[in-house]
């Protein structure tokens, strides 16, 4: 991408704010105008001093002061307006592009690395604000300084004005040249340390098997790899910068040098007085910092580029809005129909293949079967993380496509393989999503998922506040929240993912529990619940078990039925795990 078209990339996010911007800048234009007043003051004041003239001199200090009082509040107006614009464009921009982010479908997430992510979202998102800061806060007003100082001192002398100039075409190629080599450097800086950021993120994240394993020097050697990297990276832009403001520095002690060889050859001639020169040498002073600030900005804007083409590449993202003709799930009963459904993660690798079943409204299936076998693609599919690649799914006899997908949402639960906690507390967790919740409800899901004696023995109950991934609570204790929290929306469909690994006997024995309490208890008949599970004494209780195998189901039938005859693939599983 080229550099016009990625700050082009930005306007859309701009006009929205042109009447701030036209205030601003017309608090700019003010406040340079004022700049060679500045030189034209001086001048007088020279001018003054030269004639002797007290009275004029006495005026002095009431009209610099006022002048410098009216100045000083467009240049407040001007700072603050900018300032608000680049920050608020920031803001939209970072809501923008978690927007995009929120709409991608999960197969994103297993691919992307959270940490670039983060960093996308935090570091180079306060650059770009950073740099429109800069932008309109210093190198517009900057640029117009540039113009409005020249064109008095062209006002002045011409002849003058052109020796001083002489040398601004070279100062621009240097400036450009510089330019180009700072964004090649910042694009590769950027990559680097977004790579280190994702590095961190999945060590802290895995800190526990780090510990477990005693890898913490091979983790130390790996993070110092990729941190010698980035700081090649960032040193390789400061090195660059480093030279080139040294040579921008002595092109304009070149020129300063000219002006004074060719004021000092008019003033010798008669063209000019001393004091024209004075407020024009104070004129090509004023002219030094807006010229050094344009260079750092200019380096920035290319550093910054880098910065908006990783942003730019995500909102590029396709989004995955919903078809206009979806409709909202009336309240169902939870009869859950796969009709011939294929599935590939891959289009290689077929994980599902031409299935069909049917599961009743309130009736619980177990699924089996061996690991690998497509038990969790089952249930991912139904949760509509993933999309059939043929065949139908149908709630109620209404396909799941044509269903919106927050209307299905509150109709299904999820206890999944891996509990994810949020930072909160408990009762945010078990009520996740929802900002103000019914708190006796939180209760009653916790009642039937076993949990509310644990979380009561806790220091401050249902409000413990739990930190990143509630890495306090034991597996046990985790999962009963998860079930809770997939109770607490009092779904008709209830998916339960392997509820019961990992888990010791006594804390099996609760989740245990609390499963039953879903399937046999109080919330039972209410409910349709999928159950997938490794242990077979978690599925006793079942209305069917589905055998589950390569993709496909191999048998199917209760507990009873499945063991009649002792040669079902379901009891040699039974028989196994009974050893
Ligand atoms: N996100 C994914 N991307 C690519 N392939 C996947 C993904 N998730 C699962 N698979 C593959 O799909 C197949 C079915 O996996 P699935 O997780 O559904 O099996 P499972 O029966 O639930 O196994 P387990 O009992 O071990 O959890 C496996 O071959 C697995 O490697």
């Amino acid at each position: 991408m080229n550099s016009r078209l990625s700050y082009l990339a930005l306007f859309p996010h701009i006009r929205v704010y042109r009447r701030s911007l036209t205030f601003a800048l017309i608090c700019t234009v003010v406040y340079v105008l004022s700049m060679p007043m500045i030189a034209v003051l001086i001048g007088q004041a020279a001018q003054y001093v030269g004639d002797q003239n007290l009275q004029a001199l006495l005026y002095l200090p009431g009209v610099v002061g006022l002048f410098f009082v009216i100045r000083g509040g467009f240049e407040y107006g001007q700072d603050v307006l900018m300032a608000q614009v680049a920050f608020d464009i920031t803001l939209n921009l970072r809501r923008r592009v978690y927007t995009k982010l929120q709409q991608q479908e999960l197969p994103y997430f297993q691919q992307a690395a959270t940490g670039d992510l983060v960093y996308r979202m935090t570091e180079d998102i306060d650059r770009i604000g950073e740099i429109l800061n800069q932008l309109f806060h210093q190198s517009v007003p900057c640029a117009l300084q540039l113009v409005a100082i020249l064109a008095y001192m062209i006002y002045l002398n011409w002849t003058l004005t052109v020796a001083a100039l002489i040398l601004a075409p070279l100062v621009g190629w240097v400036i450009g040249w510089f330019g180009e080599r700072l964004l090649a450097f910042a694009r590769r800086s950027q990559t680097q340390v977004a790579s280190l950021a994702s590095l961190l993120t999945e060590t802290l994240r895995g800190m526990a098997v780090v510990k477990a394993y005693g890898a913490e020097d091979y983790e130390m050697e790996r993070f110092m790899q990729v941190a010698r990297q980035s700081r090649q990276a960032t040193f390789a832009v400061e090195r660059i910068k480093a030279i080139q403001y040294p040579i921008v520095g002595i092109i304009e002690a070149i020129a300063v040098s000219l002006l004074f060889l060719i004021g000092g050859w008019q003033i010798s001639l008669g063209q000019l007085t001393p004091s024209q020169f004075i407020s024009f040498v104070a004129a090509a002073v004023l002219l030094i910092d807006p010229i050094n600030l344009i260079t750092e900005n200019y380096n920035k804007f290319k550093q910054g580029q880098a910065s908006i083409d990783r942003i730019q590449a995500l909102l590029d993202l396709p989004s995955y809005p919903e078809p206009q003709n979806v409709k909202p799930l009336p309240r169902i009963k939870g009869a859950v129909e796969f009709r011939h459904v294929s599935f590939a993660y891959h289009p290689q690798q077929p994980v599902l293949e031409n299935l069909s079943f049917q599961v009743q409204p309130g009736e619980t299936v177990a699924l089996i079967g061996p690991s690998g076998a497509g038990k969790s693609t089952l249930a991912h599919l139904l949760l509509r993380l993933y999309q059939p690649t043929a065949g139908q799914i149908l709630i109620d006899g209404i396909d799941l496509q044509s269903i919106s997908r927050q209307s299905w949402y509150q109709q299904i639960g999820i206890v999944p393989q891996h509990t994810y906690l949020f930072s909160g507390t408990i009762g945010q967790n078990i009520a996740y999503g929802q900002v103000d919740f019914d708190f006796a409800q939180v209760q009653k899901a916790s009642d039937i998922a076993n949990a509310t004696e644990f979380i009561q023995q806790l220091p401050q109950g249902f409000h413990t506040y739990l930190g990143e991934q509630g890495t306090t609570l034991s597996g046990g204790q985790r999962q009963r929240i998860a079930i809770a929290r997939a109770v607490f929306r009092n779904p008709r469909i209830l998916v339960l993912d392997e509820a019961t690994s990992a888990l010791d006997t006594e804390s099996e024995a609760l989740v245990q529990a609390a499963l039953e309490n879903l399937m046999g208890g109080p919330a039972s008949g209410q409910c349709t619940v999928i159950l997938i599970a490794h242990r077979l004494t978690t599925v006793l209780n079942a209305d069917r078990i589905f055998v589950v195998e390569k993709g496909q189901i191999v048998e199917s039938g209760t507990h009873q039925q499945l063991m009649a005859n002792g040669l079902t693939r379901y009891a040699s599983l039974y028989a196994k795990q009974l050893k």
